[in-house]
């Protein structure tokens, strides 16, 4: 039996580890969780999964749900995120959390020696050498939940990180690939939240719109998989079936294929090195799809991707400032404060005016994070 502790448990991943959970009552046992503000769905699932402790987002929340479960522990705030996250009973963290805040408790569980099954890659990417430092040092596992990066890690499976020659990381193109840069200008909310193959949380939905989300994942994969930038390559493949291929130094191409389902990968990071049965998913047959299609990405229509390379190379704090203003620009735009091509501008305009620093400790990157939220909402 895994015992496992879930930050995020609300949200679109959050949910689905739990279905996970549900498929597998033997295997697994949730002994924490946290939430946001989706106190209704956190009722449920408390009643359900009965955590032994559970953080919420606010105060008055916590006080509430506490008179509603008595024999559960309720905390609050980023104290109650980092209790989940070293919660001592637990030797899995999955972190299903959204943006940068994940970043603390992350570290905090790698150095109390958790598992850390990781889909929060707004943490790798703002502080990644914290992050991969602390994990080595306790000889703790990195597990990939992001779809791509798991397809990579299945894909290493039995090979050696020293024969890749290149990443190939396959990005669906969003809600609005058939679109030209002009079409974008007024493009809606609710036009930006449809994306074409995978049902997921707003905040990813806009990214995979602005391509930002691939710049992401990009900085993810330099430091999950310790590869340098140039040899880390975007692949436009709509049908979103090969979720991301390695080519190593003899020219063959190991590639992981499935229909796009998040209980694939984040099973596999919870069963790691097995795999288990998951009846609900439904397989692929190739033989219906027929045909899969690949395109060269173009750095000039996705001007997010660029950003990314940039930062990542960079490096310093630049990814810190690329990941903050993205998160405060993608909740303006979700907030129809802005419109879509405003939130490149807004990005572009944080990069430019920050002095990247080397090496930052944890204490820097929090303040550079903050500066460069406060900067953004500045420009609005
Ligand atoms: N969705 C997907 O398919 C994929 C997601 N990812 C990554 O996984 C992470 C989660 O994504 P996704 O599940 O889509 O996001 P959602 O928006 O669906 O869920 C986010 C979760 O985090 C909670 N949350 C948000 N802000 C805070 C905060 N300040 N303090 C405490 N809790 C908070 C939310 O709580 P509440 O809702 O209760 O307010 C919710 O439980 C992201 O980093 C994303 O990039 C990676 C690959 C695929
Ligand atoms: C499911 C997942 O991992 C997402 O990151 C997904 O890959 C988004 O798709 P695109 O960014 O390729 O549109
Ligand atoms: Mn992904």
């Amino acid at each position: 039996m895994k015992t496992i502790s879930l930050l995020g448990a609300t949200g679109s991943i959050g949910t689905q580890t739990l279905d996970i959970l549900r498929t597998h009552p033997t295997e697994f046992n949730l002994a924490a969780m946290s939430v946001g503000k989706n106190i209704e769905l956190a009722r449920k699932m408390v009643g359900e999964f009965k955590p032994e402790l559970v953080s919420v987002q606010d105060y008055q929340d916590c006080v509430t749900l506490k008179a509603e479960y008595p024999n559960t522990k309720f905390t609050f705030g980023i104290e109650g995120l980092i209790e989940v996250a070293v919660y001592d009973k637990s030797n899995i963290l999955v972190n299903a959390v959204l943006g940068s805040v994940g970043l603390n408790p992350t570290l905090q569980a790698i150095e109390n020696g958790k598992i850390i099954a990781i889909a929060n890659k707004e943490t790798l990417v703002t502080a990644g050498h914290l992050i991969m430092e602390a994990a080595k040092r306790n000889n703790v596992p990195l597990l990939p939940v992001d779809s791509e990066h798991s397809a990579i890690f299945q894909a290493l499976q039995g090979e050696k990180e020293r024969n890749i020659e290149r990443l190939i990381i396959t990005a669906s193109g969003g809600s609005f690939r058939e679109r030209t840069r002009q079409e974008l200008e007024n493009v809606t909310v609710k036009e930006a939240l449809n994306h074409p193959n995978w049902s997921m949380g707003a905040k990813i939905t806009i990214d995979s719109a602005t391509m930002m989300n691939k710049g992401l994942e990009v900085i993810e994969a330099h430091w999950l998989f310790d590869m340098p930038y140039e040899k880390i390559d975007v692949l436009l493949h709509k049908e979103s079936i090969i979720h991301s291929m390695i080519e190593f130094h003899d020219s063959s191409i190991i590639a992981q294929l499935g229909t796009p389902d998040m209980r694939v990968p984040i099973q596999y990071a919870l069963t790691y090195p097995e795999r288990l049965p998951l009846p609900s998913s439904k397989r692929l047959n190739l033989a219906n799809v027929g045909k899969l299609h690949f395109q060269e990405m173009d750095v000039e229509r996705f001007r997010c991707l660029r950003f990314a390379y940039e930062a990542g190379k960079i490096g310093g704090t630049l990814p810190t400032v690329l990941n903050a203003a993205n998160e405060v620009a993608v909740a303006s735009f979700l907030e129809g404060k802005i419109r879509f091509l405003q939130i490149e501008d807004l990005i572009e305009k944080a990069l430019n005016s920050h002095q990247s620093i080397d090496y930052p400790s944890l204490d820097t990157i929090q303040e550079v994070d903050i500066e460069t939220r406060q900067f953004v909402h500045s420009l609005l």
